[in-house]
């Protein structure tokens, strides 16, 4: 198997007098889930589109597993390790879930008893096998957006590009959906999905890339994100007397800066000092007679890290 299972050089895509997509290096390694986030605007759809090969640069490469993608000719074969889920995932909504899906799995000249094999498959995955007489306009959004996914998959892709998957979905969709990424990553599957969704992301990413006015203008692994911005911040609650444990903390050296949450009785404070000092501020405090009810270090979460970066704000 290829190390690489996309990349893509110098990639460019001009709109009249729209620059959409700005001159793109981009890599992503098999096995990763890559998150592309950024403002509206910023070029995600149409970077996931040439990605796709559905349209054609303006100028630049897009290579699947080290193989040049050509465009404006079918190469079955590549396209076969593909699953693309557009933005807008159009369903007919006449055909019922079985029906739909087995449609598409003929176009992927899918075979008996293949593929009933994997109509059974894909309906469990995604949860919809007692859904699968229902006509598709009588599923809900979240349905419909499951089915969209069952459809991408019904044909064993190696390589999936999910264009704002989660978008519309109520809070135990989306978790169901974090859910089926991580199935299908454990597969074995490479999987791209752009999102506004940042706490999605964080959860089932392992890289993120930042699109801005059409450059990607990050593309690193969550770790190392994570790691440029290293800063714990320390939370403090208290039973009562805050400002009394304000006054205290503003004592302490370490403490750079401290911000008060009145109404959750805490205190989030920006702490430079080491584990031990952290240890002598805790003891310091409960033999002051504070009554502490918490006492913990919170890292920045992936929408503290991107506000950080100082990109535009993903909207
Ligand atoms: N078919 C098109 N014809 C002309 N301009 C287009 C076309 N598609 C996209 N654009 C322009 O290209 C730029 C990037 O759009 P794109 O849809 O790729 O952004 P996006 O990051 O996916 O946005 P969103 O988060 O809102 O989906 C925008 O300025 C848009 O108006």
């Amino acid at each position: 198997m290829n190390n690489i299972a996309i990349e893509t050089k110098g990639l460019s895509k001009q709109y009249d007098r729209d620059l959409a997509v700005c001159d793109v290096d981009l890599k992503i390694e098999t096995g990763e889930v890559y998150g592309l986030i950024g403002p509206n605007g910023a070029g995600k759809t149409t970077l996931i589109q040439m990605l796709a090969g559905i349209i054609e640069p303006t100028v630049g490469e897009v290579y699947w597993f080290e193989e040049k993608v050509k465009f404006n000719t079918s190469h079955f074969s590549l396209k076969r390790r593909l699953g693309y889920l557009p933005d807008d995932f159009p369903l007919y909504d006449d055909l019922t879930v079985y029906d739909y899906l087995e449609y598409f799995g003929r176009l992927y000249f899918l075979r008996q008893p293949q593929l009933d094999r994997r109509l059974q498959e894909v309906l469990e995955l995604l949860q919809l096998t007692s859904k699968r007489h229902s006509l598709i306009s009588t599923l809900s959004r979240g349905m419909q957006q499951r089915l969209s996914l069952a459809r991408t998959i019904i044909h064993e892709p190696i390589l999936l590009l999910l264009d704002e998957p989660v978008s519309g979905l109520d809070p135990l969709s989306r978790q169901q959906f974090r859910e089926m990424i991580k199935v299908l990553q454990e597969a074995g599957m490479t999987i791209l999905i752009s999102s506004h969704v940042l706490s999605d992301l964080a959860e089932i990413c392992t890289s993120i890339g930042i699109m801005d006015l059409g450059y990607l203008v990050e593309s690193t692994s969550l770790q190392q994100l994570y790691q440029r911005f290293p800063e714990e911040e320390l939370v403090i609650s208290v039973l009562d007397n805050l400002e009394q444990l304000a006054n205290k903390i503003n004592d302490f050296k370490e403490v750079e800066s401290y911000q008060i949450i009145a109404e959750e009785n805490k205190i989030k404070v920006q702490f430079t000092g080491s584990e031990q000092e952290k240890s002598d501020l805790l003891r310091s405090l409960l033999n002051e007679g504070f009554s502490i009810a918490d006492f913990r270090t919170e890292k920045p979460n992936l929408e503290q890290v991107f506000l950080k970066l100082d990109h535009q704000q993903p909207s």
